[in-house]
């Protein structure tokens, strides 16, 4: 049956981030994938220079009506990443809520696109906007650690600061959070990366509980833009396809795979990314990454 998204990203001309890292691998997981540019820029904010137009608030208003008087503005799924403007967020924010009453069954999917390694490559003033009302209509989030750390205001030094995090980004809303990346020391060694799941789950007898997993996957040697973009969409659809599990290791697969540019691509080892549920579940010694259920 056909699934559609509507996907409200950044566009660059050269390189892929945004909605042109989300939309490709999204379409041959087989989603229909409706985008609205948030931005038309040159390349990402990376680069020395760059150069665009920035969807207003108001603009996006006459894309959505367009949309509704075919008709057709109905969605399974709403993923948003890159903004920079306080009332396009806010218009995003209303538009989701309608499709919302409109199916009940929506799932909006948030990456929350602040910054990274503490500074900030989004404007200040969008901050209280995604803590008071973007993530409170969120069920998905993926931030990374400094997003995380942001939207609590608590740091993150331990396992224990995560969890406490996570608990904290649940109370605000969504049943998923994802810290996509964290700064904490790997225990496979310096080489990886640390991440976090947490979903709070309605059990049959009513009551509530929250799955929390730890992983920590190889770190390939270079800086990639695009990957959060990338993370949250298959995110999007790995937990689409499996509702009870979050199949961490096609998300990473992905990412790994889409995100390696020329010249620096992982080396096949790289790229042998397997889920486990714990030490105990690991037969295949080629195995280079591990999800741990704290
Ligand atoms: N250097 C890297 N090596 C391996 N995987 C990476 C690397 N950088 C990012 N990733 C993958 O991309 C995902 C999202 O990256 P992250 O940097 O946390 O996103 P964001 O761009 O939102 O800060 C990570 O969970 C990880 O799977
Ligand atoms: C235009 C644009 N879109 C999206 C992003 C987000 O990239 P990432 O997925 O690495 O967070 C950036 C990062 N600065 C960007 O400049």
């Amino acid at each position: 049956m056909e699934c559609r998204v509507l996907s409200i990203q950044s566009h660059v001309v050269r390189g892929y981030v945004g909605n042109k890292s989300a939309s490709f691998p999204l379409q041959v997981l087989g989603f229909e994938v409706d985008s609205i540019n948030s931005v038309q820029f040159s390349n990402h904010t990376g680069y020395s220079h760059w150069k665009g137009q920035v969807l207003t608030a108001d603009e996006l208003h006459v894309l959505y009506e367009g949309i509704k008087l075919n008709n057709v503005n109905h969605y399974d799924y709403v993923l948003t990443g890159y903004t920079r403007d306080t009332s396009f967020l806010e218009m995003v924010v209303d538009i989701v809520q309608e499709l919302k009453r409109a199916n009940p069954n929506l799932v909006y999917v948030c990456d929350p696109v602040l910054g990274d390694h503490g500074s900030m490559y989004v404007p200040q003033n969008l901050h209280p906007v995604y803590k008071n009302k973007v993530v409170p209509v969120a069920d998905i989030i993926t931030p990374n650690q400094f997003e995380a750390e942001l939207l609590t205001g608590k740091n993150i030094s331990t396992e224990k600061d995560a969890v406490e995090v996570m608990d904290l980004l649940h109370k605000m809303g969504p049943d998923t959070v994802v810290i996509t990346s964290s700064d904490l020391p790997p225990r496979l060694g310096d080489r990886f990366l640390v991440s976090f799941g947490s979903k709070r789950i309605l059990m049959p007898d009513g009551t509530r509980t929250t799955q929390r997993i730890r992983i920590e996957v190889p770190k390939v040697d270079a800086v990639f833009v695009g990957t959060g973009d990338l993370f949250a969409a298959m995110l999007l659809a790995w937990t689409h396809h499996y509702p009870t599990d979050l199949k961490v290791q096609h998300i990473l697969n992905q990412c790994v795979r889409n995100m390696a540019g020329p010249g620096r691509r992982p080396s096949p080892a790289q790229l042998e990314l397997r889920m486990v549920q714990s030490k105990a579940d690991i037969e295949d010694p080629t195995i280079v990454m591990e999800a741990t259920v704290i």
